[in-house]
């Protein structure tokens, strides 16, 4: 598989709130995901996975470390240029979707491309044929009206209108159904190995972790059990 890696290493994340000091999220996280590949950033409530996630794809700015990505390390770059970058490079889907739900679907979907320069009939097209690939009822006018799955399925449409090779989730089961929650899984592991993306997903999902190539486990911010590849994952795709 060619393309580039996101490499990123000695990530420190402190936050400081007003009377409750500083707690360090982050601390000394390294990891590298290929493009094809799949991997879970796991851990107890609370350990840091949500705020890995944001660094590695440039929502937060880290304290020290580096995030690599061909020659740019996001890490360097001003909050302008990091979603200059995530524009281009990278789309993230949230666990409670941040769908606007009196739009339809597809209007969704297109939200990403409002300040885009693309045609906006390139895009319509676009949306229409990811809504249709995910199998998301078309005609239903506003989002509100659709399952949770296929709400969800809908942020995942969004989140690859620009066909980004690198697509975050961050627990993006949490809130579904086994059924709709197992439908969602496949859906990325196809993007990982069908399309080539790089995934990177937050979660404690054990049928979401059991299908990524590999797993990092956070606990208090530190990486305990760095990049283990997993043997169904490995055997799948070797
Ligand atoms: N904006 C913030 N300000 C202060 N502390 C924060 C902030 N966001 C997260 N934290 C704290 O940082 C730590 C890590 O939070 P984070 O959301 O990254 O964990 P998580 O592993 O994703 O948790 P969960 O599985 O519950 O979503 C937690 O102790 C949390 O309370």
């Amino acid at each position: 598989m060619t393309g580039q890696t996101l490499a990123a290493s000695g990530l420190v994340l402190t936050y400081s709130e007003a009377g409750r000091g500083r707690m360090t999220a982050v601390n000394g996280a390294a990891l590298d995901a290929r493009p094809g590949s799949m991997t879970a950033l796991a851990g107890p409530s609370g350990s840091g996975k949500s705020t890995l996630l944001y660094l590695l794809s440039g929502l937060l700015r880290p304290d020290a470390g580096s995030i690599r990505w061909n020659d740019t390390d996001l890490a360097n770059l001003s909050e302008a240029r990091r979603d200059a970058w995530r524009r281009e490079n990278a789309g993230f889907v949230f666990q409670n979707f941040h769908l606007i739900e009196e739009m339809s679907p597809e209007d969704n979907v297109l939200v990403g491309g409002w300040f885009a320069q693309w045609s906006v009939r390139g895009l319509r097209r676009r949306a229409g044929e990811l809504l249709e690939q995910l199998e998301v009822p078309r005609e239903r006018t506003k989002v509100a009206l659709l399952s949770r799955g296929e709400q969800q399925r809908v942020a995942i449409a969004r989140a690859l209108l620009f066909d980004p090779p690198v697509i975050f989730a961050d627990e993006p089961t949490a809130s579904l159904d086994v059924a709709a929650g197992g439908n969602v899984v496949s859906v990325l592991r196809r993007l990982a190995g069908e399309a080539g993306k790089t995934v990177i997903c937050a979660s404690h999902d054990v049928d979401l972790l059991d299908v990524c190539d590999h797993v990092v486990r956070i606990e208090h911010g530190k990486i305990v059990a760095p990049q283990v590849v997993q043997k169904a994952a490995a055997e799948r795709v070797s």
